[in-house]
């Protein structure tokens, strides 16, 4: 081996670290520099503000990129060399030469697609792996057959660098692979970001390390763009989020939204749980039917023949059955939401309850013409209009409505359900659960929001600036000859220094000093129900249901979206078993699907065994074909539920994490394996229920009570396992009422 080649390796990478602790050094210092500034004035603080976020954003990407900054070289048949890493770094010379190339430009594909069969224009791939700042291996693939050139690096196991990579210890917080992206892989990542593409694939194919890598790309290479609108990614559980939470910051991108769609309504946290068969009643497509019912249901009109009599200066006003079914015809007419049809039908009634009072005060005992002129008939109906009385008898028929206080209202009582599904959801109080968001949404679409008292209050507040601005602006008029008093023969008018009150007016003024709201994109998208995100991502997607398919269709007008999952691990009972059923009342056909064929987690013994089991139920299945094997096959054994901690604690490898899967009934009895407060990844040991167990992966991993588990959740649990699977069936237990089914 050519131990020049390594020491010209090493010399590389640290001038790379060296031109990044120079980029760090100057970035830490604009920040420095940018907050030593005395700002005065808001506006100025705000700017100010907005440049040392900036500033932070790409001081953070720098130190993000300290951890395996450099990973690869591409020695091109042109004679071109490039070296690939985490982000981008230039030279320090006049023409800024390009030094190490982001993983996301263009120049640095062939890196990931570049085969034997198709160089790309490639005569030699390098891996490079590093501690820290020191380079610890070379791994090099000979992609010119004809170019006699060897190193003494060259690979025998062209899969060597991932094969390590997926038999490491695993921490309880997923990594990044952006070294070993696959080709099958990086043909997603960097799929064109418009439309809708759904990425399908088994177990352990990768599809959350693709979707969170496809994120860092598209905000490379839509930027400014995506700043602007932000990206969110959606997770099936808050557990699920924290264990991918470091990859995207670890790829130097900070500007996305992490959530479960429980937390995707402003204000409401989703604290409660619902019963999976009351979740599915709420998650139906035809709820959107049944609350837009529910809703009409709140515009009344009185009985026939039993009017609203109301008391009034000028005499009794008569509410009808006709003046409210009319005045509530007018207001559906309008097509607009609850809330914002109400005024006119607030309006309408106004109107004839005033020709009512009218008629009757203007009217001609010998039958001629009212005595009234228009100008009386409008003071009438101001009169009207200010009647509380009146104000409360429409309140009465077309009540204001809050999303929150609707759906509690019709929690309470559901209505236009069969009796059994009304059941299950019914509830009175208790706090709101991740199924009655995507309700909640629904409600605030049909009822609206009558922001014409914000408005009001916004218009007042600028009103109010603007007399200020204007104080400010006279006196400084009023002080324009103090400042030449002592001068002789000044015309301070034609003064050649100028002041406030020379070149700005109030109304401009004021707008200077309205607040510029300077939240990140994703910060501001998190607290506004209504905003339009410019790339949604959904892990899990076969989880959602129909009614939280249309909560994130509204988030994204565009519909530019990646979907990844797999209808075969689908848990919840209101979740989606086809992409076109799910899909097709939101884009029709236009989507594209990508498959995802090659398992990289779970070894060939223990795939072996979760689709045995598999084969039980579906004789035809075919999972994903794994990468590697270990030699290691899953064993089976009988166990007392209370000795299953100790036989965790003596399974627990060295290094690495170990998880107890047992469906949730049984937690109480599995006792010593610390079920209680919130669930935190990063211990040795974790006990977690199927549900829980989603999207996460430990070395080893023991499944208690497979008989007592649905299909779906059985073939999650089994697939967990980066090297080891065992599966407990309990000695003795409780029956339970899962058992049967
Ligand atoms: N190209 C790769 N290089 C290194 N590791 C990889 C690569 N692709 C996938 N992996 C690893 O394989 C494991 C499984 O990936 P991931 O969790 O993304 O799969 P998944 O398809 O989402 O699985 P599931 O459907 O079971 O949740 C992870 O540890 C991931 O880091």
């Amino acid at each position: 081996m050519s131990t020049e080649e390594m020491r010209q390796e090493q010399q590389f990478v640290s001038l790379a670290h060296e031109r990044l602790d120079q980029l760090r050094g100057e970035a830490e210092a604009a920040v420095r520099a940018t907050m030593a500034q005395v700002s005065t004035g808001r506006q100025a603080r705000v700017e100010r503000d907005i440049e040392v976020a900036e500033q932070s954003a790409s001081l953070s990407a720098l130190n993000a990129a300290d951890s395996g900054l450099c990973f690869g070289r591409i020695d091109r048949r042109d004679g071109v060399t490039y070296h690939i890493g985490r982000t981008g770094i230039r030279r320090d010379d006049a023409e800024r030469t390009p030094l190490l190339i982001d993983w996301r430009a263009p120049v640095a594909r062939p890196f990931y697609l570049a085969t034997g069969y198709e160089p790309l224009g490639l005569r030699r791939r390098r891996h490079i792996t590093t501690e820290g700042r020191t380079v610890t291996a070379l791994h090099d693939e000979i992609m010119d057959l004809a170019d006699p050139t060897r190193t003494g690096y060259e690979s025998h196991d062209a899969d060597e660098v991932l094969l390590a990579a997926l038999n490491g210890a695993r921490t309880g917080r997923m990594a990044d692979i952006v070294s070993t992206i696959q080709a099958e892989q990086d043909h997603i990542i960097r799929a064109p970001q418009h439309g809708v593409l759904v990425v399908e694939g088994g177990p352990g194919t990768g599809k959350t390390a693709v979707a969170l890598h496809r994120a860092a790309y598209l905000l490379y290479a839509h930027r400014e763009q995506l700043a602007k609108r932000a990206v969110l990614i959606v997770g099936p559980n808050p557990a699920f989020l924290g264990y991918i939470g470091e990859v995207l910051p670890s790829l130097g991108e900070t500007g996305v939204l992490l959530a479960t769609v429980g937390e995707l309504y402003p204000g409401v946290h989703a604290t409660g749980t619902d019963s999976p068969a009351a979740a599915a009643v709420k998650g139906r497509a035809e709820m959107a039917g049944v609350l837009a019912e529910a809703v009409r249901d709140r515009q009344q009109v009185p009985e026939k023949g039993e009017p609203i009599v109301i008391a009034h200066d000028d005499g009794e006003l008569v509410l009808d059955w006709d003046i409210a079914v009319e005045a509530r015809h007018k207001a559906r007419e309008t097509g607009l939401p609850h809330n914002l049809a109400r005024p006119y039908f607030a309006f309408r009634i106004i109107d004839d309850l005033t020709t009512q009072l009218a008629d009757r005060i203007g009217e001609d005992p010998y039958g001629g013409p009212n005595f009234l002129g228009p100008d009386d008939i409008a003071q009438l109906g101001k009169a009207v209009a200010a009647s509380a009385e009146v104000h409360a008898a429409i309140a009465s028929l077309w009540p204001p409505l809050t999303p929150e206080e609707f759906l509690a209202d019709y929690l309470a009582d559901p209505t236009h359900l069969d009796g059994e599904d009304a059941d299950l959801i019914r509830r009175s109080g208790g706090p709101w659960t991740p199924a009655d968001v995507p309700l909640l949404d629904e409600a605030a679409e049909l009822l609206g929001e009558d922001d014409s008292a914000a408005r009001a209050a916004a218009e007042a507040e600028r009103a109010r600036q603007i007399a200020y601005a204007q104080g400010v602006l006279d006196v400084s008029y009023a002080s324009r000859t103090y400042e030449f008093e002592d001068k002789e023969d000044v015309d301070a008018d034609a003064s050649e220094v100028l002041a406030a009150h020379d070149v700005i007016d109030a109304e401009r003024m004021a707008e200077r000093q309205e607040e510029i709201d300077h939240r990140s994109a994703a910060e501001r998208a998190a607290a506004d129900r209504t905003w339009a995100f410019g790339h949604i991502i959904v892990d899990e997607a076969q989880e959602l249901s129909a009614m939280a398919w249309r909560l994130l269709m509204r988030r994204c007008p565009t519909r530019s979206m990646t979907l990844v999952g797999d209808p075969a691990q689908t848990g919840d009972l209101g979740g989606c078993d086809s992409w076109e059923r799910m899909l097709a009342p939101h884009v029709e056909d236009r989507w594209r699907l990508a498959r995802l064929e090659v398992n990289y987690r779970t070894p060939a013994e223990i795939m072996d065994y979760a689709a045995g089991r598999r084969r039980g139920t579906d004789p035809g299945f075919s999972p994903p074909r794994s990468i590697r094997s270990t030699g290691v096959a899953p064993w089976e054994r009988t166990v007392e539920l209370a000795d299953v901690a100790a036989l965790a604690a003596a399974e627990a490898p060295e290094e690495g994490r170990l998880a107890v899967i047992a469906p949730r009934e049984l937690h109480a009895e599995l006792t010593g394996l610390g079920d209680d407060g919130p669930l935190d990844l990063s211990r040795p040991v974790v006990l977690l229920d199927p549900r829980q167990a989603k999207g996460l992966e430990f070395d080893t991993v023991l499944v208690v009570a497979p008989e007592r588990m649905l299909p779906n959740d059985l073939y999650v649990a089994l697939t967990r396992a980066t090297q080891r699977l065992g599966v407990v069936t309990p000695a003795s237990a409780t029956p339970s009422p899962a058992a049967a089914g």
